[in-house]
């Protein structure tokens, strides 16, 4: 395949992003805190400040049944799906189509008050990766966004403040087949997602402040997320 100008970085972070995200909570280092459960999501946090700014990593795993890793980094990737499932959105742009497995995104977050509006830069690749562990099992599937530099978007010109993130979306299916050989339902998948994300806020915030909006917005966006996958496909044949 031809490789673009940011295949080098967007090979070494997707690597990177993956063997960090199938790391469990306890192989992932030290200081994480369960700050958030629901049933089957779990979400964890560490407190990290970059030059006083609040970075805290987050790391949340939840299953779902009923949805295939494929389905997921599908209505996470494409950009035609986002204004449906992302509420703190309030624009978004695709600056450069670099292939059909990787754009490069402009967002516009709505302000949250009393920190100022935020923007991001970002390019996002999809993959499917060979399941390793087993052989036979349904591939994984995984989104990588990752902050970068767009010369006709320079950070802070304009009324928004640039944040810079890192987050990856790992999706790994599960198949229970029917013991009478049925063929596969929806009834017998389920997949298990891995998100993690760095946000650098960009400007200062209140610590207190971001950290609320932290602990607010990311159950209500993975909740929200995966419900509108369930919605989104329950009628459709199954994509893995
Ligand atoms: O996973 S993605 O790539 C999906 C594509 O959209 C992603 C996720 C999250 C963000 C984001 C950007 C800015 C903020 C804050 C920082 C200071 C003030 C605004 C937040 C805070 C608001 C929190 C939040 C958490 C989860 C979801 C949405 N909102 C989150 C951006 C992209």
């Amino acid at each position: 395949a031809i490789q673009h100008r940011l295949w080098p970085e967007v090979d070494r972070l997707v690597k990177q992003q993956v063997a960090m995200a199938r790391m469990g909570i306890g192989e992932c280092g030290t200081g994480w805190q369960l700050f958030a459960e629901d049933g089957e999501m779990k979400m964890y946090r560490r407190e990290e400040e970059v030059d006083g700014m609040v970075v805290d990593p987050l790391k949340a795993v939840h299953v779902v049944k009923g949805i295939t890793g494929h389905e997921v980094c599908d209505y996470f990737f494409n950009p035609k799906y986002r204004y449906d499932w992302e509420t703190t959105l309030e624009h978004m742009t695709v600056l450069e189509t670099i292939s059909d497995d990787t754009l490069v995104f402009l967002q516009t977050h709505k302000r949250i008050w009393p920190a100022s509006q935020r923007d991001v830069v970002f390019w996002s690749h999809m993959r499917k990766l060979p399941n390793d562990q087993d052989r036979d099992g349904p591939d994984i599937w995984t989104v990588v966004n990752n902050s970068t530099e767009s010369p006709e978007h320079p950070a802070n010109v304009g009324k928004c403040v640039r944040i810079y993130l890192t987050v990856c979306l790992l999706c790994q299916t599960r198949v229970h087949p029917p013991k009478d050989g049925a063929p596969i339902t929806r009834n017998n998948v389920s997949c298990k997602i891995t998100y993690c994300s760095v946000v650098n806020p960009g400007g200062w915030a209140p610590a207190s402040v971001l950290r609320a909006v932290y602990k607010r917005e990311y159950p209500k966006f993975l909740k929200r997320f995966t419900s509108y996958v369930i919605n989104q496909t329950k009628n459709k044949p199954l994509m893995f």
